[in-house]
């Protein structure tokens, strides 16, 4: 392997859309791996789901080789998601690094993630190169992006290097200032092995992949390895480096390598992201500092549907829990849907795609229901103490008898906006409770807003609100700073009289009866009719609030066709075919999927 001082392990971070997938790819041209005639467009977004959305989901590693002054050079870098749900797997590539190459679009500039990004890169002590990307486009304004990286991110603008991935101008520039500017890895190879796992798959045939970085010592194949938090051993049967794909090498890897490694892990438990691998003959003393566990922000119940089984939905979350364990699941049980999953993730893009995930990888239906943030929960318990219990689904909320209070997470959130649409921003947050903190002018007629605001009332729609309000040029950057209590209150639905507890919901008073009637008015669209009457109601305490009918419908329903057009008629019947697949049966009535996410509609 390469000598560490010829070795660079950096990361690419941006603000999402800024052009890291695009910019990682050029570079892999750059330096030879892939020639622009087989390129496949995004070769380090490989997952189908990162190319059809063009995000980038999962941090991605691969290794390449460059000549700078006559030397090769071993370059591993590591694209990263650029989307705020996805924060954790940026900070997890942060740790494996030295160096961070920081993308701005020079059409945009800097945005709420690009703030955000930079901050985790300096407390994670990186050397950072800024690069303004894009300068292709006419409305490209590099020299001010530039000024801007200094004034608001405080980096030299003289650092800057300007690329365009599209044409790939700047690109080997850029490669050079990497084997320039950022630090070889430290790490004593003659010291006992740590390596730090920063990822991992699950292949059918080969077992767990594990990700990992060298910190010090050698490892091979061959060697017996010890992960260190499951205190369990291994023999390692293959070493290899990514090129961009997995290429097996059969040379010892030392301090400052990057690559994969096999060694017939079944036991999926066995790896755990941010554990530390050593020598199980020669161990050393301490794990390395690992991962802070990220916490899940929202939750959501999966239940399988169709065909699939609950052990098939199981055995598919167990395995793609190892690709990422940044969402959490344990079995629940609820009488109108049956056996499933009360799940966490990071946000609602996460929830998405781990949903389209386990579907597609995992082959398994799923009805999901509507997801919902964290609770704390003050009760009084039997002597009159009190104690703090947390809930994640309304439907666990204790007898209110005994509730004293319910808090809600509060995030500090950092919006990014024109000038010209600050007081619509100010009107929008107000209405969805949030306090007002600060406002700083940014530079180019933008201004930095900060609010605290209840995460629950940003996770469902306020992002499309900000967008629309800003004619897509807002950004925001947020995280969980604690919990407040509010005038809080659980809000039931009863389908046919029967309690739906996966559409109850917990909602501030004051708006209570608003989001209930919006809410029935979204069901009665979701619900098909049925051959009888279905009464809709939403209730506070036993008292209701809201209520909606569902008419009945004669048995034939092919019937409003009216006969003649018969494409129509298969058409209508495919498409009640289809929607079945995905539906609940509670009580005597179909709810279907969509029916579950009509909360996500808050009417405001
Ligand atoms: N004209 C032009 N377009 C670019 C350039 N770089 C990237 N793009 C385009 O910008 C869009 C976003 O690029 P990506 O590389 O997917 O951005 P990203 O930062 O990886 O996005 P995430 O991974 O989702 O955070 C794509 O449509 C690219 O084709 C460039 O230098 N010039």
């Amino acid at each position: 392997m390469s000598t560490p001082t010829h070795i660079r392990n950096f990361c690419i971070i941006a603000h999402i859309d800024h052009g890291k997938s695009t910019l990682a790819d050029r570079m892999l041209q750059g330096t030879g791996v892939m020639h622009e005639r087989n390129a496949r467009e995004q070769t380090l977004d490989n997952m189908d789901l990162e190319r059809e959305r063009g995000i980038t989901i999962k941090a991605s590693a691969v290794s390449v080789e460059h000549e700078y002054k006559g030397e090769t050079y071993e370059l591993n870098f590591i694209d990263t998601p650029g989307h705020v749900d996805f924060h954790y797997e940026v900070s997890r590539a942060l740790a494996a690094c030295e160096g961070a190459v920081l993308v701005v679009d020079a059409t945009q500039g800097v945005e709420a993630q690009t703030v955000a990004n930079l901050y985790k890169a300096v407390d994670a002590n990186l050397e950072l190169i800024p690069v303004i990307n894009k300068i292709d486009l006419p409305s490209a304004q590099p020299e001010e992006r530039a000024m801007q990286v200094e004034e608001v991110l405080g980096l030299d603008a003289a650092d800057c290097i300007m690329t365009s991935a599209k044409t790939g101008v700047g690109v080997a520039e850029l490669l050079d200032a990497i084997c320039a500017r950022f630090p070889e890895p430290q790490g004593n190879p003659d010291a006992p092995l740590q390596a730090l796992i920063f990822d991992a798959i699950y292949d059918d045939y080969r077992g767990v992949v594990v990700y990992f970085r060298m910190m010090n010592g050698r490892m091979k194949k061959g060697d017996r390895i010890l992960m260190m938090g499951a205190q369990r051993t291994y023999q390692v049967t293959e070493l290899g480096k990514f090129r961009p794909e997995m290429t097996p090498t059969t040379e010892a890897f030392e301090a400052g390598d990057v690559g994969y490694m096999v060694a017939a892990i079944k036991t999926l438990e066995d790896v755990n992201i941010g554990d530390t691998i050593t020598l199980d003959t020669a161990r050393c003393d301490e794990p390395l500092p690992g991962y802070e566990e990220p916490a899940p922000m929202v939750y959501c119940d999966f239940y399988p549907s169709g065909d699939t089984q609950f052990d098939e939905l199981r055995d598919a979350i167990a395995r793609l829990h190892v690709n990422d364990a940044s969402y959490t699941y344990e079995p629940t049980n609820s009488e109108a849907l049956g056996s499933g999953f009360r799940c966490g993730f990071l946000g609602m893009l996460h929830m998405d795609i781990i949903q389209e995930r386990l579907e597609r990888e995992g082959n398994v239906s799923i009805v999901q229901t509507a997801p919902t943030v964290t609770y704390e929960i003050k009760i009084v318990g039997k002597g009159g103490d009190t104690e703090v219990i947390q809930i994640t689904n309304p439907a666990e909320l204790p007898d209110m008898s005994k509730v004293k209070d319910i808090r809600e997470p509060i995030v500090a959130a950092e919006i990014i906006t024109p000038t010209s649409s600050i007081g619509d921003i100010m009107k929008l947050c107000e209405q969805r409770r949030g306090v007002y903190k600060s406002q700083k002018f940014l530079a180019d007629d933008r201004q930095i807003l900060e609010y605290d605001l209840p995460l629950a009332e940003i996770i469902y729609d306020f992002f499309d609100k900000l967008k629309s309000i800003t004619s897509g040029y807002g950004t925001m950057d947020y995280h969980v700073t604690g919990f407040n209590s509010d005038n809080l209150v659980k809000m039931d639905v009863l389908v046919n009289g029967n309690p739906v507890e996966a559409l109850s919901l917990i909602v501030h008073r004051s708006k209570a009866e608003f989001r209930g009637r919006h809410l029935l008015k979204r069901l009665k669209e979701q619900i098909d009719r049925h051959l009888f009457e279905i009464p809709l109601q939403a209730a506070i305490g036993g008292k209701i609030i809201a209520r909606e009918t569902i008419k009945s419908v004669g048995k034939n329903v092919t019937a409003k066709c009216y006969g003649g057009d018969v494409s129509r008629k298969r058409k209508l019947l495919e498409k009640q075919k289809k929607g079945k697949e995905r539906m609940k049966k509670v009580g005597s009535v179909d709810i279907p999927q969509e029916a579950f996410m009509s909360v996500l509609d808050t009417g405001e």
